[in-house]
């Protein structure tokens, strides 16, 4: 198996390092380098419980390309930061897997081009869970029999994008197979703002942030006389990380970009 060599952006965050420490323990992964805000210069060993070979933190994206030369960079890191990483490494000829959350369309219109253009392949996935993949899916094949749908997202209150990526890449999917409405009474007016949550094509989408909370999601759908209720709940991190293993492996093989992790698993 040929070693990958990767860069983690993010490495000190909450799954940055789990990023870091699922590289660790994968036999063909490498750890060449990594991105973050702080302790630029200084090794990642002397900062976290890293304990591999020893690398070199840097807090700008395109000196890290430069000093580490790498295969696949795997970006976890914050809204505006993690578009401008994964183009710089696009832009290098790098390979990216991006979960990071909270791009615009603009954004991703953008790194898709950039992919296509320098023809390697980029992953986009708003969520790594094979669970929260498979939620989405069933909302999809639901939505085509309800197409009354509320979608309630609950996560840590560090969290900075709201509606989640999760959340959006959930309503894109249904919206999909469900017919076009406007759910509620036509006549609906919110006497506090905000109240009916976020609107994404008449279908409204609700933030919780709470501490205490990882990150969960429900999916309900409302018909005659009935409710269907879709759940997932992530725990830890650890559960996004067999997700992040594939899509690094698969990265590896693609050409194009892609945006959801449905479209790898089979
Ligand atoms: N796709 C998926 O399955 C998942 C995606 N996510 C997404 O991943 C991202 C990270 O989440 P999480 O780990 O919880 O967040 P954290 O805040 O814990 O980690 C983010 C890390 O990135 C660093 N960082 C932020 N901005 C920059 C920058 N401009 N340059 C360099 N480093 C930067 C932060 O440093 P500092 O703290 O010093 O600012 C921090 O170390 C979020 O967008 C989140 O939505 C999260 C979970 C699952
Ligand atoms: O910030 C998080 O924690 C998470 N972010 C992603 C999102 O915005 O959907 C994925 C997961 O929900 C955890």
């Amino acid at each position: 198996m040929d070693v990958i060599r990767i860069i983690v952006a993010g490495a000190r965050g909450k799954m940055g390092s789990e990023a870091v420490k699922l590289v660790q323990r994968t036999e063909n992964f490498k750890l060449v380098g990594v991105l973050d805000h702080k302790d630029g210069g200084k090794l990642l060993n002397d900062v976290s419980d890293y304990d591999g070979e020893p690398v070199r933190i840097y807090t700008d994206p395109k000196e890290c390309l430069e000093n580490c030369p790498a295969d696949v960079w795997i970006d976890l890191t914050a809204p505006k930061a993690g578009y401008h990483n994964a183009k710089a490494a696009l832009e290098y000829g790098v390979r990216t897997v991006v979960g990071t959350t909270g791009f615009t369309d603009a954004e991703l219109d953008d790194l898709k081009a950039v992919a296509e253009e320098k023809g390697i392949g980029c992953i986009i996935a708003p969520n790594f869970a094979v669970g929260a993949v498979l939620m989405m899916k069933f909302a999809k094949m639901a939505a085509k029999y309800f197409p009354d749908v509320e979608i309630v997202e609950l996560h840590h209150d560090q969290k900075v994008d709201a509606p989640s990526g999760t959340s959006v890449k959930t309503a894109q999917m249904i919206s999909e197979a469900r017919t076009k409405k406007t759910q509620g009474h036509p006549n609906e007016k919110e006497t506090l703002k905000g109240a009916r949550g976020a609107d994404f094509e008449g279908m409204h989408i609700h933030s919780v942030r709470l501490p205490g909370l990882v990150a969960h999601q429900e999916v309900l759908f409302g018909g005659g006389g009935q409710l269907l209720t879709i759940r997932h709940d992530s725990f830890n991190r650890e559960s996004f990380m067999s997700g992040v293993k594939v899509a690094v492996e698969t990265v590896m093989n693609l050409d194009t970009f892609v945006y959801g992790l449905e479209n790898i698993l089979d």
